[in-house]
């Protein structure tokens, strides 16, 4: 069980030869990420995720700032000190990284040969990583004969060969299907449940950090917006640029599109229902709207599981008398959270 902290991080990348300033990739990043946890960094390209990671097995150099792995400062160790330290990260990449000379077995046995385990003991290692990640029958295959999935369950193997206490996930899904997509995330889930791994992973899809993640971290131009319980951050996204990542993997309010075009087929008043959790009391709802003598249909949106709680935003076209639509609303709001689409 392993905590990750970074304090104050800087990192500037000097421009040699240019007469430029330094690019300020990531300017102040404080996260604090315990024990067992999924956490997510997410942001637009070019937002400093990568930076970050990178500087957590030190690939990069902090410029200012500390990182600690568990008890380790990694921050300011030299090449050799980082070597001791780097079995303790796991790695894996959106593009799998796995060696095409060596079969499935080498690949995931090639980080224990770097860390000197002698080649019995490394056998009963790689056959007991290959039957966790459900690849028993594969040992023999090559890089060429895996789907992309496969591919990334080599890549989880052979980043838990030497029981690292974090795994850093660079965009590991995003050169999958849908639907392998899900397998890997799946699996990345017992990594953490059964081994007790923090997983640190960056993404620019908010889809992964709802299936996944239990906090998340927004970054913005090399600084953190936002931080938070995943919920909460679904639900009450506080800075512009979380707000746009919910957008794409919740159902929300319709967008100025959306809602141009159901006005024109729906003549009604339209009205959100905001749900935020399992407490909203949906038969309520519509017991409320009926019992004014008001007709109801739903026009947009739905409900989705974040965090294992229901959320989401259902709008709905109220139908009859104006005077009936206006006291239905206000007996709408007092039952639950709404907003009126004008
Ligand atoms: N080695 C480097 N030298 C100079 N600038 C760099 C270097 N590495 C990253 N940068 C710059 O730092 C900023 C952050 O890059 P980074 O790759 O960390 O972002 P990212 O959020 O991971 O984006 P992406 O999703 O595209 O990988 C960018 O402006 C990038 O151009």
């Amino acid at each position: 069980m392993t905590r990750v902290t970074l304090t104050g991080v800087v990192k500037r990348f000097p421009q040699p030869g240019r007469d430029t300033a330094p690019v300020l990739a990531v300017d102040d990043v404080s996260i604090d990420i315990a024990s067992g946890e999924i956490h997510a960094i997410i942001g637009y390209s070019g937002a400093g995720k990568s930076t970050v990671l990178r500087l957590i097995n030190g690939l990069e150099q902090v410029t200012e700032g500390r990182i600690a792995v568990g008890e380790q400062v990694v921050s300011g160790l030299d090449e050799r000190q980082l070597r001791r330290v780097r079995p303790g990260l796991g790695m894996i990449f959106q593009h799998f990284n796995l060696l095409h000379s060596r079969t499935v077995a080498q690949n995931v046995e090639y980080p224990l040969v770097v860390a000197g385990m002698p080649k019995a003991e490394r056998a009963a290692r790689v056959d007991e990583l290959l039957a966790f990640v459900g690849l028993e029958d594969k040992a023999g295959a090559y890089r060429e004969q895996l789907s992309g999935g496969q591919k990334q369950r080599v890549g989880i193997a052979r980043a838990l060969a030497t029981n690292p206490g974090v795994l850093l996930a660079d965009e590991a899904t995003s050169a999958l299907d849908p639907e392998t997509s899900l397998e890997v995330l799946a699996l990345l889930r017992r990594v953490n449940q059964e081994l007790g791994i923090t997983i640190i992973l960056i993404t620019h899809e908010m889809s992964v950090v709802r299936e996944l993640a239990h906090r998340v971290t927004v970054m913005d131009g090399g600084r953190v917006v936002e931080q938070g319980d995943v919920f909460e951050v679904f639900s009450r996204p506080q800075s512009d640029t979380a707000r746009r990542f919910v957008a794409t993997a919740l159902p929300t309010r319709p967008g100025p599109e959306q809602l141009s075009e159901l006005r024109a087929r729906h003549r009604g008043a339209l009205v959100s229902v905001i749900f935020r959790d399992e407490g909203v009391d949906q038969p309520l709802i519509f017991r409320t709207l009926a019992e004014r003598g008001v007709g109801v249909s739903i026009v947009h949106g739905g409900v989705t599981e974040v965090g294992g709680r229901l959320f989401g935003q259902v709008t709905l076209e109220l139908i009859g008398d104006e005077l009936r639509i206006e006291h239905a609303i206000a007996a709408l709001g007092q039952v639950a959270e709404i907003e009126v689409i004008h």
